[in-house]
């Protein structure tokens, strides 16, 4: 995306601390709104200060670097891991299905008929489709990994001046480089690294209030300007904060003659413009969230997730890989109590995307909210397993790590180009129990059923991983939400259909996708409920995330929906992410249970 709204947004990126781990994260932000009031500093020179000035590496090492306790954590793993290197050759591989381009739409019931398969299908982990700044499970990454790692290694400056130019000028700026010897200095301001907004402590949001209330709106005239004057970003951001503080209060602060649609209406478009999103995409994702909620998701897609790695159990422990990193200059420490391969990088002195253990397979670059899809799916040893949407392979082989080798993974993707980077990382990882095959997922169970379990990360709208692509920012529009559910929902019922509801382990179906719509998640799991009564919805298993909506807008959804799970990059500092898990029934327990317990 080009233009002045995604230099604001790029611009946003640096104005955080160090990035909390997911644990940290979860703790520091329990109290949405005390972060909301903690914005209100004023922050516009001391921003613009610390994009002139980067971080210290040499400054963070010493704070950030965790090693010590990380180890204790480590040494936690005991599971017994096979060191078997696999040699398997790409050549071994055959790509089932490459013999036909199958798109052709499914006759299934699917209520929306009016939909076409979407060519702009989201893939979190694609880093090359459409010309996307993409992460990628599979590549190196190496400008993201600087990029957080300057987030998470970041050090605020001190800045007592309000004359920005001045203290320019004085050349001061020359003082706050990489070597600089003002530790002390820039403790003192740690406090402010989390600004956004602007002026004023909780006091000064007070004053403000009463003081502005009445003119928080745009006059008819105000209104009346230009359409080809671009609206200005300092008005939208204060005014932002104005409306948020009416909103808190509306029969105290709201404006004679103004309905509170009215400024949530100005709010929608002060946030379009100030965060560089469509109208449509800001009153869509806005939806989702009270206005303060609302303006942490926004502020939260500004700044780049933790770079983080999942440790290959195929081939290593995680405390080996971590002592082995560590050992070439990577600062890590574990990804938080709910994983026991993830870690998170911080820094590192080589790409940490071709580091002899990368090469051997001994880790994948992975976001840490994608381990959850499987995490939820457990796969058990021996089982077979169909991953619908596989492409690049992160959650595959992630699959077939925990069924250690055995069993039969079915890896599918519609995409032929994207099966060679499935086919690398599987190779990479040493995964010697998977098929990889390139059908349209609508085409399962024909393809092949029978499944004990069936994995169907989705391809989405991406309006999760806005921090890791902006441009889903300005690319989205109504379309997109009719026709990624119509997709999805046919796929998803493929995916039912594929699954042995006589398994003796399984019978489990999850559905993921890297979106925080409704329509992409509880919309199309309370479909294939209505559609299959032969599955209900079952706890993921997953330690943490927000229940999913059991009724939005005015829509009821089955209550079962609260057994999904949301991820919000402001709630857990992970991407955002939507988990459902059902479970088939089999014959005789859908008598005992009947549909009334779908
Ligand atoms: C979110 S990505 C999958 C990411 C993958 N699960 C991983 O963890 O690496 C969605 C994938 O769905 C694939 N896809 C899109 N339409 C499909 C279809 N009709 N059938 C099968 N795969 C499809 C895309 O090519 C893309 O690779």
């Amino acid at each position: 995306m080009a233009g002045p709204k995604s230099k604001l947004g790029r611009k946003a990126r640096t104005k955080q601390g160090p990035v909390p781990t997911l644990d940290e994260f979860r703790q520091g932000v329990l109290d949405p709104r005390k972060r909301a009031q903690q914005k209100n500093n004023d922050g516009e020179s001391r921003k613009r200060k610390r994009e002139d000035k980067g971080e210290s590496l040499k400054n963070s090492r010493k704070e950030n670097i965790v090693f010590e306790k990380a180890k204790a954590d480590l040494f936690e793993v005991d599971e017994k891991v096979e060191k078997e290197e696999n040699v398997a050759r790409e050549d071994d591989f055959y790509v089932f299905g490459d013999e036909e381009d199958k798109f052709d739409i499914d006759e299934e019931e699917i209520e929306n008929d009016n939909g076409n398969e979407s060519e702009e299908v989201y893939d979190s982990e694609d880093e090359n489709e459409q010309g996307r700044a993409m992460f990628s499970d599979d590549e190196g990454d190496q400008d993201m990994l600087d990029a957080a790692n300057q987030q998470g290694l970041a050090k605020a400056f001190k800045d007592d001046s309000e004359d920005e130019e001045a203290v320019e000028a004085e050349g001061e700026a020359d003082e706050f480089d990489a070597d600089s010897d003002n530790e002390g200095e820039a403790d003192e301001f740690d406090v402010n690294s989390d600004d956004e907004f602007g002026p004023g402590d909780e006091e000064d949001v007070e004053i403000n209030v009463d003081s502005t209330i009445t003119n928080v709106l745009p006059s008819g005239q105000e209104v009346e300007t230009p359409s080809n004057v671009p609206p200005d970003i300092h008005i939208s951001r204060t005014r932002i904060q104005e409306i948020l503080n009416v909103l808190d209060d509306f029969g105290k602060y709201g404006e004679a003659g103004r309905s509170r649609s009215d400024y949530v209406a100005q709010l929608i478009a002060d946030i379009a413009n100030y965060y560089g999103y469509t109208e449509f995409l800001a009153g869509k994702l806005f939806e989702l969230f009270s206005p303060r909620e609302a303006i942490d998701f926004f502020e939260a897609n500004e700044v780049p997730r933790p770079v983080t790695i999942r440790t290959n159990t195929l081939k290593t422990r995680r405390r080996n890989l971590a002592q082995a990193l560590v050992n070439r200059g990577v600062n890590l420490k574990p990804i938080g109590n709910w994983t026991k391969v993830g870690l998170q990088i911080f820094d590192s002195q080589v790409p940490i995307g071709a580091t002899p253990e990368y090469l051997a397979g001994h880790y994948i670059i992975q976001a840490a909210s994608s381990f959850l899809p499987v995490i939820a799916l457990a796969p058990q040893e021996k089982e077979r397993v169909l991953d619908m949407a596989a492409a690049p392979g992160g959650k595959t082989t992630y699959i077939s790590a925990l069924m250690k080798n055995t069993g039969c993974v079915f890896a599918n993707d519609a995409n032929k180009a994207r099966t060679k980077s499935l086919i690398a990382n599987i190779h990479r990882l040493g995964c010697t129990n998977t098929v990889v095959c390139n059908y349209d997922a609508k085409d399962f169970p024909r393809v092949i059923g029978g499944f004990d379990r069936v994995l169907l990360d989705a391809p989405c709208s991406g309006t999760g991983v806005i921090a890791k692509d902006p441009s889903v920012k300005t690319s989205r529009n109504e379309k997109d939400f009719v026709d990624l559910p119509f997709l999805q929902k046919q796929l998803l019922l493929a995916a039912i259909d594929s699954i042995d509801a006589n398994s003796k382990t399984g019978g489990y179906i999850v559905y993921s996708t890297c979106s925080v719509t409704v329509d992409e998640n509880e919309a199309v799991v309370d479909y294939a409920l209505r559609k299959r009564p032969d599955v209900k919805l079952v706890e993921t298993g997953l330690e943490f995330g927000v229940p999913g909506f059991t009724s939005f807008r005015g829509k009821e959804f089955n209550h079962k929906l609260s057994l999904t799970r949301r991820y919000y990059p402001h709630t857990y500092n992970v991407d955002g992410f939507f988990v459902a898990k059902f479970k088939k029934m089999k014959a005789k327990e859908q008598k005992v249970n009947g549909t009334s317990t779908v």
